[in-house]
């Protein structure tokens, strides 16, 4: 790639917390026009780096130059500096205001227009949709944020963060795709290889390897803080990248696929009839003992809205709902009857932050480790040791707190923390989001293993790859209803995206 023109060169930036080395040495270049992922497992420092690059984090050393300006020196990096090098960052989180409109939100960062002190609206809109239209956003400036589909959500953020017009500007996306149902996915990367088709340079972070190959020209894989390659993505193919990643052979991306299909006569857990609660609408639904149900659909299908009533969260209209006959009808209910819920949103919902690592993954299991009435610390610590060692739960020790943790092994603490205890239902919803690659066929692993011993799981995830490779069963929900049951060894995930999309109308 030495026939390109470098747009930027990061120089041997280092990092470490408190004596915990997280960077160490980086540099990579990128290239006008071009679009460079980063990639590389839970804990291998790309948060950090971007963070770095923002100003948000203090860098300990290294340097970063642009083409015909200063060269800049990272320690000591703030946001300004960040701006001034022609950094424009859209985080996973967007920054937009949901219940503003499309050019309110761009105004809040550019400015409101006026005439004689009052806001000029027609030229706030007029300025907007020129703004949308030359990063080919097809949506009404006065539509609320709120309103519009998510990847156009996530244009509207990067046309605000690049607004300014500046050919030399580098779009930074941590994450844009995390939380984008499939075909946004594909929407938004139309819109991403456009705008670099155009001239714009990107930098941009996923887990998800079949983006990084499709999308990016070049990838750099951290390893431990350390850069393990940078690669023309045509050298690579997906388990290619997530060897450089694991730094091992893996054999396969996913793991030995297995299904573990229960005996139709092995006895029913759950059973719903004419279930409706939100948006959930009359649903039947049995699953056996020892079953593997996945749940497909597209976003606002409802799939969360069903984990949440059969959790006993959100309260029935009608129909119902037991666990081993016993009706469920609280929360209280539902962990009386084994029913297990890891959410969606981990952060909020299932992290005990103020604890350890160790604490976070025992806390469903505690009188297990209890002695002549006195915790054992040590049994303990010898079990969240093993879950940390079999999941590469990447942390200085077992006492850190989970909070230092990197984002995806937050997610695989609080996914161990309910395969420890084998309930008799494990609801997960969207267990392996932030999860890497090498990581999700060992959490796979694990819950094949609590299905086995009886454990009936209900898995709803928008990775189809993901349903396709852990489920015996996998029903399609659309508008609060099953449309579709997909059943046998031949599940695949075209077969399922096919399903989901089966007569929709396009958006
Ligand atoms: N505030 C902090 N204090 C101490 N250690 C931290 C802190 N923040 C992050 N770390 C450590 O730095 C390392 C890199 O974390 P980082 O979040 O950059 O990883 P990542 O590659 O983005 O991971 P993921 O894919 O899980 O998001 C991890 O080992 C993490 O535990």
């Amino acid at each position: 790639m030495t026939d390109h023109a470098s747009s930027l060169t990061l120089s041997d930036v280092t990092k470490s917390y408190g004596t915990a080395p997280v960077l160490r040495g980086v540099s990579f270049d990128l290239v006008r026009g071009r679009v460079h992922a980063l990639a590389g497992g839970n804990g291998s420092g790309k948060s950090t780096l971007i963070k770095v690059l923002a100003g948000i984090e203090r860098a300990d050393g290294g340097t970063l130059s642009r083409p015909d300006r200063a060269e800049t020196a990272l320690l000591g990096f703030t946001p300004a500096h960040a701006r001034d090098a022609g950094l424009r960052f859209v985080h996973q989180d967007l920054g937009l205001l949901p219940d503003m409109t499309v050019a309110e939100n761009m105004a809040f960062t550019r400015g409101f227009p006026k005439i004689g002190g009052r806001i000029a609206w027609r030229e706030l809109h007029a300025t907007t949709a020129a703004l949308l239209s030359r990063f080919e956003v097809d949506v009404d400036p006065r539509a609320t944020v709120r309103a519009l589909r998510p990847a156009d959500r996530t244009m509207v953020a990067i046309a605000r963060a690049l607004a300014d017009d500046d050919p030399d500007q580098v779009l930074v996306l941590d994450e844009p795709t995390a939380s984008l149902p499939h075909h946004e996915v594909d929407v938004l990367l139309d819109g991403l290889s456009r705008r670099a088709q155009q001239g714009q340079t990107i930098l941009y972070v996923s887990h998800r390897l079949d983006e990084v190959l499709s999308l990016a020209h070049s990838v750099t894989v951290l390893r431990d803080g350390v850069v393990a390659a940078t690669r023309d993505t045509r050298e690579l193919d997906g388990l290619g990248l997530a060897e450089l990643m694991a730094g091992r052979s893996l054999g396969t991306l996913y793991g030995e696929r297995s299904r573990t299909r229960a005996a139709e006569d092995s006895p029913p857990v759950l059973e719903t009839r004419k279930l409706s609660a939100g948006r959930v609408d009359g649903i039947d639904l049995t699953i056996r003992a020892g079953e593997i149900v996945g749940l497909a659909g597209l976003l606002g299908s409802g799939r969360s809205t069903l984990l949440r009533t059969i959790f006993g969260a959100v309260r029935p209209r009608s129909g119902t709902l037991t666990i081993d006959g016993t009706s469920v009808t609280s929360i209280r209910t539902a962990m009386r009857q084994g029913v297990a819920l890891v959410p969606e949103n981990r952060l909020a919902d299932a992290l005990f932050p103020d604890e350890s690592v160790t604490r976070n993954i025992t806390i469903a299991t505690l009188p297990r480790h209890v002695r002549w009435a006195r915790l054992s610390r040590a049994r303990e610590r010898a079990v969240a040791t093993d879950v940390i060692d079999d999941l590469r739960i990447k942390t200085t020790g077992p006492d850190q707190p989970v909070t230092r943790l990197s984002g995806g092994n937050q997610q695989k603490a609080v996914v161990a923390r309910w395969l420890q205890r084998a309930p008799r239902l494990l609801l997960l919803d969207e267990p392996t989001q932030g999860v890497d690659v090498m990581t999700r066929a060992d959490l796979y692993e694990r819950v094949r293993t609590v299905a086995a011993g009886g454990t009936s799981v209900l898995v709803a995830s928008s990775d189809v790859e993901e349903l396709a490779h852990l489920c015996d069963r996998v029903l399609v929900l659309r508008a609060g209803q099953i449309t579709a049951e997909l059943t046998g060894p031949e599940i695949s995930a075209t077969d399922i995206v096919t399903r989901s999309y089966a007569d929709q109308e396009p958006s």
